[in-house]
């Protein structure tokens, strides 16, 4: 893992654009997409950035079951206002919270994950260490499924509804086995309440009790960070 430390979110969404573009650069074609506060400064980025996506594809990893791309809260509406809006893509998929059948979007969407191999997957990391909406016990060879979210991620995310009600309690996402499969990850994590997180999930046990720990295992993982996400960790970074 390559960790970097850096003052503030601003200073890792420079960073963490910096890693797109050399990923652009070197012929990346598929990204795998993020939602939440922690990619914003990110997309902000690459919005002002000369990086051209017309010709690439985006996966995101997750969508609100019950909300669709008009509804302010949902996901979909999320990245069409922060990145694709100003950043098109050639084709850009996110589970659909509105599929009426939903076992039969899980399979659709993990054939899409199946003929799209991620080329580069930005993440952020819940409180409670989930990736995606991968909460803590999700088995590391999940692929797509739909979630229930625990009380401490709609609580984490009431703060962008109205009120805690009107936070969905389930959600489709991408697997653990699916966001492994991505040739290079970044994760960045900013602020105090990321700092237990953070630590378990780089210098903790590999478990399915911390999901993000299983990025330990994997190649290719930069780890942006400011210095309150950092505060937990022991090692020299
Ligand atoms: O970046 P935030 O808003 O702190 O959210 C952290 C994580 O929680 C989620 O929003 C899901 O709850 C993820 O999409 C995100 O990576």
């Amino acid at each position: 893992m390559n960790v970097i430390v850096v003052k503030n979110a601003a200073e890792g969404g420079k960073k963490g654009a910096e890693i797109f573009m050399t990923a652009w650069q070197n012929g990346a074609k598929v990204y795998g997409l993020a939602t939440g506060s922690t990619p914003l400064t990110t997309y902000a980025e690459l919005c002002s950035s000369a990086i051209d996506f017309r010709k690439c594809t985006s996966v995101n990893l997750d969508e609100y079951v019950g909300l669709g791309p008009d509804d302010e809260q949902s996901y979909a509406y999320f990245m069409q206002k922060h990145l694709f809006n100003q950043k098109p893509f050639a084709h850009s998929y996110i589970p659909n919270g509105l599929a009426p059948d939903l076992a039969k979007e899980v399979a659709h969407y993990d054939q899409i994950i199946a003929d799209h191999p991620v080329d580069l997957q930005i993440l952020g990391i819940g409180r409670n260490g989930h990736i995606g909406f991968n909460e803590p016990g999700t088995p590391f060879d999940s692929t797509t499924h739909e979630v229930q979210l625990t009380q401490s991620t709609i609580d984490a995310n009431s703060r962008f509804f109205a009120n805690e009600a009107d936070v969905p309690r389930s959600a489709l996402s991408m697997g653990m086995a699916s966001i492994m499969q991505a040739h290079q990850i970044l994760l960045e994590a900013y602020g105090d309440a990321k700092a237990d997180a953070i630590a378990k999930a780089i210098e903790g046990p590999v478990t399915e009790d911390v999901p993000a720990s299983i990025l330990q295992r994997h190649p290719n993982v930069t780890i942006i960070i400011d210095e309150a996400a950092a505060q937990k960790l022991h090692g020299q970074y």
